[in-house]
């Protein structure tokens, strides 16, 4: 009997390549508590590390003695920042070209900063050594507000910049002042104001939130005295960056350090910086000769690893009397905290911010963001968003809605009127961003149907002619553009290493194949998605490709994944390495065949004789061939590295919407619907980028409906735990409705988009906007977040809208 014949649709669905809703390869061994993560790691002889940190928020080191800690048996050394000194590392450069204190050095600047660390035997005993480290402090006036932080005679936080007046982003001119980042055109800017018929401006706080992952930060630092080999396992999202800075931190040859991180519990760009923490284990196993483990507890991480936002914006909009946007003003004081670490491309102090226009052909535009120290922990990661795309969407969304308020326009109606056409992408922005691709009137046409937005603004009108109404209805919309993938090199960098990205593909003798990338998951589930466009390009089942990231001593060099670069980096570097795999294969299978490369076909899996279909070879016969009998002139095996520097960033964008009940008695809103469709190009796993959409539409609706972190008047973080800080739960969590348009990026090799962070950034002002909605009838163009129950029942009150 024959073998059945399988058609090329069938042996296509086999390989679960690109647009296969494929099942995550990682989930059989994290839903049976397999993973591995830092804290999992167990090395002989390991010890254990814990942090001493400032109970105040401002103040000078009088005296610090360890003896009692030091007499605690099992304790193996205390060390502060004049045991760091010998070797320069008691400060330490930060990504944003200013220096941080590993150990506090004569001064502690925000609550829970690092002052000194115990090592001992185990995790308790470094704990109650912890305890025992005596620290005298002499306290000094703390300053929280950014404004306040900026007047002639605040307080100075900063002894170690003084008379400096200079930063790395340019002039200081005030011993808090950090830097001035302008964007845009600001005459042109200021001329469209002039001559505007209609001017709108808003004041909103974006509150400093933080991304919260599951996991907390940490590592096990191994020094090997004998080889002089470091190996750090870290949850880190870019080892790499990791391995350089701590070769150039420490002298050791890159070459020597070994950077891993293994299974990592979230990111969220909690996991981008370099941290005090980290720095110390590494010195710690480098000077007691042992591997040293340190996971920070839930508080440590909430209050002293990178908090996100914290911006105070100004936005102003010029238009015309019929709604077409002219002019966009915007003004950010940026509370950056006691250090300026945030995590950006080194030229971008306020990253992407300037992605403010939004998804508007507007004209004229200038954005100005000034960075403060405050007495506050540092950080301004980008918590789900690609560097402060977050803040500039909520910015402008919230505007929009401002000035279609002031002209009584419909929210709809004053979007489509002002988005950037179909026809003019490529698009150049008022900042000088090029829009790759775009179609938002399509989308924004197929979500007002779907949700019959004529129905529920009718719906709405009912409401509001009862005045017994016990609810409050509002509808939020947003048609949002991000910016992601950085990023070109001549752009984007991080310590001068530009952002590409990488792949190394394998393929084995007997067809299947290893491939490593310069990226990191977090969860995204790249070992499954990354499998699939191997599988497509090559004809490889995803079953048989390994994909593997996150040890340097393996993987290529990469800037890690933030910043929902993975895809459009990474993925292009994939498809480039695969197509130089495919290439050299066609030769094989040329040869095989004998006849001219020209003549043979690709289908699915297999090189075809043009013309003839029982002439063929397939990839894993090439394969063979390749390690076997090469054809004369060409090198055996098969494989490829590719390192892909893109030549733009992706512009994913979506259109969402959010029905919302507001009991006017309580102040709680309910989330009655949430319509998020999203265009991120072509999509590579459809499960996954739902999957993707929900987590980010979670992280927004938490950020934008109760995490905050309020400060007392002394400095102290109120609310370091899980109990305050609110993540919420399955319970909590709204449903979620998803749809999709596809319009490629034209400069992807597969014409994909990132997805990851769309969701949250797009979902943020969402809420915002169904909330204010439904304030709107009584004058209220604006509530700052976060909108829970107290702080909306509040509004109510002052509004007159209460029960
Ligand atoms: N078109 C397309 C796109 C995409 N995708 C898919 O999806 C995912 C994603 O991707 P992307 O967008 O590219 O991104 P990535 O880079 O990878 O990632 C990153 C992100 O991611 C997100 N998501 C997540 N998830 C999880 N689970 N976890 C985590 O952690 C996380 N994180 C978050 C964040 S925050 Mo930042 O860092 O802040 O900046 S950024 C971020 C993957 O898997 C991929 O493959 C597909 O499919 N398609
Ligand atoms: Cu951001």
């Amino acid at each position: 009997m024959n073998a059945p014949v399988q058609t090329a649709e069938a042996r296509e669905l086999a390989l679960a390549g690109m647009g296969a809703s494929r099942l995550r390869k990682e989930d059989a061994r994290f839903i049976q508590g397999k993973g591995n993560y830092v804290d999992d790691i167990k090395m002989p002889g390991m010890l254990h590390m814990d942090i001493v940190r400032s109970p105040i928020a401002h103040g000078r080191i009088v005296k610090i003695n360890k003896e009692a800690a030091l007499a605690i048996p099992g304790v193996h050394a205390v060390l502060t920042a004049d045991d760091l000194k010998p070797l320069k590392l008691h400060w330490m450069p930060t990504l944003a070209g200013d220096v941080a204190a590993v150990l506090a050095d004569e001064k502690v600047h925000f609550q829970m900063q690092e002052v000194a660390i115990v090592i001992a035997d185990d995790r308790y005993i470094a704990a109650d050594a912890v305890e025992a480290v005596e620290i005298e402090y002499e306290e000094l006036p703390v300053v929280l507000d950014p404004y306040a932080a900026l007047q002639p005679g605040a307080p100075v936080i900063r002894d170690d910049l003084a008379g400096k007046t200079e930063g790395a982003h340019g002039k200081r001119d005030h011993h808090n002042h950090i830097f001035t980042w302008d964007a845009g055109d600001k005459s042109a800017a200021d001329a469209a104001f002039d001559k505007a018929e209609v001017t709108v401006s808003q004041h909103m706080y974006y509150p400093r939130v933080h991304p919260c992952p599951l996991e907390t930060c940490g590592c096990v630092a191994s020094f090997d005295p004998i080889k002089g080999d470091l190996t750090t396992f870290i949850t880190s999202q870019a080892p790499h960056v990791v391995r350089t800075v701590v070769s150039m931190l420490s002298g050791i040859p890159e070459s020597k350090v070994r950077i891993v991180s293994p299974d990592i519990g979230g990111g969220f760009g909690n996991k981008v910086g370099i941290y005090p923490g980290y720095v110390c284990a590494i010195v710690a196993s480098i000077v007691l000769g042992r591997p040293v483990k340190w996971v920070e507890d839930r508080i440590e991480n909430i209050s002293s690893t990178a908090f996100a936002r914290d911006y105070h914006m100004d936005g102003e909009l010029a238009a015309t009397a019929d709604g077409k946007i002219t002019g966009l003003r915007v003004n950010v004081v940026a509370d950056h905290g006691a250090f300026d670490a945030c995590a950006d491309p080194t030229k971008f102090p306020a990253g992407m911010f300037h992605i403010v226009s939004g998804s508007y052909d507007i004209p004229a535009a200038h954005a100005s963001v000034k960075g403060v120290y405050t007495n506050k922990a540092p950080g301004g990661v980008a918590y789900r968003c690609s560097f402060r795309v977050t803040e500039a969407v909520y910015l402008i969304e919230r505007m929009v809605d401002v000035l279609a308020q002031k002209l009584g326009m419909d929210k709809a109606e004053i979007r489509a009127k002002n988005f950037v056409k179909k026809e003019q992408f490529p698009y150049t922005s008022a900042f000088g961003f090029e829009y790759d691709s775009g179609d938002y009137q399509t989308a924004l046409d197929k979500v007002l149907e779907a949700v019959d937005y004529k129905g529920l603004r009718a719906e709405q009108a009912a409401k509001r002619a009862d005045p017994n109404s016990p609810t409050l209805m509002g509808i939020g919309l947003v048609t949002f553009t991000e910016v992601v993938g950085a990023g070109p090199s001549k752009m984007c960098d991080i310590l001068g290493v530009g952002m590409f990205d990488s792949c190394e593909i394998r393929i084995h003798p007997t067809g299947s194949a290893i491939a490593r990338m310069g990226t990191i998951t977090q969860g995204q589930g790249h070992q499954t998605t990354y499998a699939q466009i191997i599988a497509t390009e090559l004809g490889i089942p995803s079953e048989v490709i390994q994909v593997e990231e996150g040890d340097t001593s393996t993987a290529p060099y990469g800037l890690g994944t933030y910043g929902s670069r993975s895809t459009p980096v990474a993925g292009a570097a994939i498809a480039l390495a695969a197509r130089k795999i495919h290439a050299k294969a066609r030769k094989i299978a040329a040869h095989m065949l004998e006849v001219n490369e020209n003549d043979l076909d690709w289908e699915v899996d297999r090189f075809k004789v043009k013309g003839d279909d029982s002439k063929f070879k397939t990839m894993a016969d090439v394969a063979w061939q390749a390690y076997h009998q090469p054809p004369d002139g060409l090198e055996p095996g098969l494989e490829a590295v590719h390192y892909y520097d893109p030549p733009n960033f992706t512009f994913p964008f979506g259109i969402y919407l959010c029905v919302v009940d507001i009991d006017r008695a309580t102040g709680e809103t309910k989330i009655r619907r949430f319509y998020a469709l999203d265009d991120c190009g072509t999509r590579i796993n459809p499960m996954i980028i739902e999957g993707q959409i929900h987590g980010g539409l979670t992280e927004g609706f938490a950020v934008a409906m109760g995490q905050q972190m309020p400060f007392d008047a002394q400095g102290n973080l109120l609310g370091n735990t899980l109990m305050d800080y609110f993540l919420p739960t399955f319970v909590e969590t709204p449903h979620w409705e998803t749809d999709h348009t596809v319009t490629p990026s034209p400069h992807h090799p597969l014409g994909a988009k990132g997805v990851a962070e769309s969701p949250h950034v797009g979902s943020i002002p969402t809420f915002t906007s169904a909330v204010v909605d439904a304030f709107s009838h009584l004058g209220v163009t604006h509530l700052d977040m976060p909108h829970n129950a107290f702080r909306t029942w509040k509004a109510l009150r002052e509004h007159g809208a209460a029960l």
